[in-house]
């Protein structure tokens, strides 16, 4: 099947930085496609080219196989990172403004609905709190009831019961059928949004695959954590422990044959814990760098 939408190859060069490093992707339609990396790793930009705002150095993109035309922009809508609002204005008269600007537009109270607009309709923009603000936002992205919106990171800024919220907002989004592509530095948004996330850094896709398989392929073995007291005393560690800070630590490709054999020499399996690793640890793996500095 052709994807809804296609990065080839793309760069893009500033005066002295290769913001954007050669990066290639497919969306599908009806995806969630997340883009995750710290800041500066390239996220904005590559958004921007595939929402047309501004010209690849070199590489392609295409939408629905063609290269971006006119369906390409009557088709996405789009969430900035900061978007200026008219000042004297309510939350109902922005969305006329910005429906006002479309040829196509969505139902105005299936909108009102989908983004919990009701309750503050009449308030001010100036008055909204940084959750009721995003939630505006996100209503002038889908004014123009486009088939893809592009959130460029929805929820930084908004504190985590705000951000839960939205979080609900973009699944009902994707379940009405509208795919997304959003970008994001949070790797619990990422691993709770998105069915593809593709991990950036400096400028290139440093890894791409599903949240799950990603782990998965990459940490093959699940990280056992006992407290040292657990430890039979006069029992050497097994091979490839790790001991420090009160823990021990091992690694299990077959978890089921490690606590047996944790079993079989006495150690106490009362406190064991079994972490599992998250896209967090993977980035860390991948580039020796945590994901927020
Ligand atoms: N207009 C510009 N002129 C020069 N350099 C730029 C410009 N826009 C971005 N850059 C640089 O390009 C690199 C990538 O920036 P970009 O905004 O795409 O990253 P990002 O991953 O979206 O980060 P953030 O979350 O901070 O927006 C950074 O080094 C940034 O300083």
């Amino acid at each position: 099947m052709t994807p809804l939408i296609e990065a080839r190859d793309l760069v893009r060069l500033y005066p002295g930085v290769r913001a954007v490093d050669g990066i290639s992707f497919a969306v599908e339609m009806g995806q969630c496609y997340g883009l995750l990396g710290p800041n500066g790793a390239g996220k904005t930009t590559t958004l921007e080219m595939l929402e047309g705002i501004q010209a690849p150095t070199s590489g392609t993109i295409l939408f629905k196989g063609q290269p971006l035309n006119r369906t390409h922009a009557e088709s996405i809508g789009i969430q900035f990172q900061a978007t200026a609002l008219q000042e004297f204005q309510t939350v109902g008269e922005s969305l006329e403004m910005f429906a006002s600007l479309y040829r196509q537009s969505a139902d105005r109270d299936e909108l009102i609905r989908l983004c919990n607009l009701g309750d503050i309709l009449d308030r001010d923009t100036r008055k909204l709190s940084g959750g009721q603000r995003q939630r505006l936002l996100l209503a002038i992205a889908l004014v123009n009831d486009p088939e893809l919106v592009f959130l460029d990171e929805p929820t930084t800024g908004l504190d985590p019961q705000a951000r839960r919220n939205f979080w609900g907002l973009i699944e009902r989004v994707r379940r009405r059928g509208t795919t997304v592509i959003l970008t994001t530095h949070y790797m619990e948004e990422a691993e709770r949004l998105c069915d593809h996330v593709a991990i950036v850094d400096r400028g290139r896709i440093i890894a791409a695959g599903r949240p799950a398989e990603l782990v998965r392929q990459h940490f093959p073995a699940r990280v056992i954590r006992l407290p040292d007291t657990a430890w039979p005393d006069q029992t050497p560690l097994l091979e490839g422990a790790l001991a420090g800070n009160g823990e021990i630590e091992l690694y299990a490709e077959d978890l089921s044959a490690m606590l047996a054999e944790l079993e079989r020499i006495g150690a106490d399996l009362s406190e064991l814990r079994v972490a599992t690793p998250n896209l967090e640890d993977l980035f860390l793996k991948l580039t020796g760098h945590a994901l927020r500095a």
